[in-house]
């Protein structure tokens, strides 16, 4: 059959992908990249150049077998505009909000032109996929009348927490004036009136003055993100309906993608281990160690990519860990402990401890180890691609939130979903140690069950879809 004079008008659909440059959010949109690929779509994935370097560099990280399968894949990079010896840690999010904002944005604009006229075999974009935190890619695409979608990487339910700032500014809830319990209700987040307490708001809104710059990016990229043709969550109907239908009544195109971790699996037949996109070498010894646990022994322990911890801090759940006596793997970045002077002696009973029933990496291979069939459970800081890996692979969780989306998160894990327990805002020894005992024995088959049931629900696209090719 002929194609009619209109078909062949039609330019071959080319999405650019851009996601905000760090790990949380580059996993998260490689996936739906690969996934595009699959669907047969040309896609340029826009890194940035400190990340590229690093995925490149890392022996684990293998991009090249991960993307040659795919002709259509091919990525770009743009610097972030900040000097390679920047920490870009969870402390420093305003110079890396401002540097790219001021010294990325301009030159996004300036590669879309070019790739717009390029001789380049490969046609135009013909639509952007940005990180909804980065909405200055929306300007950019009006004024160069390219289509555009937001895609943010964190929960339905934290989003909206996000979008209803103003309203609590409104009502005078926002900024909490010193004297205020942390555990009062918050009424004015509709949808979560009967549990969300004050410090389950997203961290942003603990700062004293509203014109604090993290806040202000937050309340501007999520209002500002209703000008995108769509909104993309990694997230799934089962796991957030209510809270989807209340920003459908602002955003009413919204494409629930998640857990791309599933959709991903069973699209491409991946199996363990996963393909990783990790920027940090991953410390592969640790799934022998777990291969040598007994069924779900083990508790998972992971802060993620930004949180950086006192000494103390880690002192303490050290203590925690060891004085529960369960047997525990624990993920710490080389670049997550602030204040490296001072004592540096660890003391005695935690170097036996750990030696008895403790395994530690700097990186670990988290998607496989949390379906590893010895890992019972897992303290995590509830960013939201530990909270899906956890929630696909049935593990109930320990939630430890460091900031931004996690504090919101981690309520839903406990209050809502009934996955596990917040120890928000506390980490002394004898909490997380009561609180490990909690989750690994005290109340473990009850977590177990309702951990067990949502996996089912996450992994239903594995289902469906295996129904359709049989
Ligand atoms: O040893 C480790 C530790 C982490 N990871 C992976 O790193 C990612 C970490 O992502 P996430 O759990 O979302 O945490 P952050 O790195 O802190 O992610 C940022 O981005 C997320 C998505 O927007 C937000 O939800 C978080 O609050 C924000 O801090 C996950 O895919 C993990 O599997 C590893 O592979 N090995
Ligand atoms: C850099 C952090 C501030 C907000 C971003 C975010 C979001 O989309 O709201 C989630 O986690 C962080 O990575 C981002």
């Amino acid at each position: 059959m002929g194609t009619t004079q209109e078909q062949e008008a039609q330019p071959q659909p080319h999405v650019l992908i851009f996601p905000f440059p760090v790990q949380g959010h580059v996993n998260s949109m490689l996936k739906l990249a690969e996934l595009l690929c699959n669907a047969g779509l040309l896609v340029t994935f826009l890194n940035s150049d400190y990340n590229h370097n690093r995925l490149l560099r890392l022996e684990t990280t293998d991009l090249h077998a991960r993307f040659t399968r795919w002709p259509g894949f091919r990525f770009e990079t743009i610097t972030d505009g900040l000097p390679d010896d920047h920490p870009r840690s969870g402390e420093y999010l305003n110079d890396i909000f401002d540097s790219i904002k001021m010294i990325t944005k301009p030159l996004f604009r300036k590669m879309l032109v070019s790739l717009r006229r390029s001789s380049d075999i490969r046609p135009p974009v013909t639509c952007i996929i940005a990180d909804g935190i980065m909405t200055f890619a929306i300007d950019v695409a009006e004024e160069l009348e390219i289509p555009i979608i937001s895609f943010r990487t964190i929960s339905a339910c934290s989003f909206w927490a996000y979008f209803c700032i103003p309203k609590l500014i409104e009502a005078g809830e926002l900024p909490f004036k010193g004297d205020e319990d942390m555990d009062g209700q918050i009424t004015c987040v509709p949808g979560m009136e009967s549990f969300l307490r004050r410090r389950d708001l997203p961290s942003f809104c603990r700062a004293k003055d509203l014109d604090d710059p993290t806040l202000q990016v937050v309340i501007t990229e999520t209002q500002k993100a209703t000008r995108a043709s769509a909104l993309i969550l990694n997230t799934f109907e089962e796991l957030e309906g209510p809270i989807l239908s209340q920003i459908r009544s602002h955003y009413p195109n919204i494409y629930t993608i998640g857990p791309l971790l599933a959709l991903l699996k069973c699209r491409l037949s991946y199996s363990s281990p996963s393909i990783s996109s990790s920027l940090w070498e991953e410390d592969k010894s640790c799934m022998s160690w777990l291969d040598s646990q007994p069924l779900k022994s083990v508790l998972y322990v992971s802060f993620g990519s930004l949180a950086v911890v006192t000494r103390d801090e880690l002192l303490e759940f050290w203590y925690g860990l060891v004085n529960s006596r369960q047997r525990f793997l624990w993920a710490i970045r080389p670049d997550s402990i602030a204040e490296k002077e001072g004592n540096g002696q660890i003391p005695l009973e935690l170097v036996e401890g750990t030696k008895e029933r403790g395994f530690m990496v700097g990186w670990a291979p988290q998607e496989d180890v949390l379906v590893h069939s010895s890992v019972g459970g897992f303290l995590t800081h509830s960013g939201w691609n530990s909270t899906l890996e956890s929630v696909f692979a049935g593990v109930p969780m320990i939630c430890w939130p460091y900031f931004a989306d996690q504090q919101t998160n981690s309520r839903f894990v406990s209050e809502v979903w009934k996955l596990g327990i917040d120890m928000k805002d506390r980490c002394d020894r004898r909490t997380v140690e009561n609180m490990v005992k909690e989750l690994m024995e005290e109340r473990r088959e009850e977590f177990m069950k309702s951990a067990d049931q949502m996996a089912k629900l996450a992994r239903r696209i594995e289902v469906l879809f295996s129904e359709q090719l049989t």
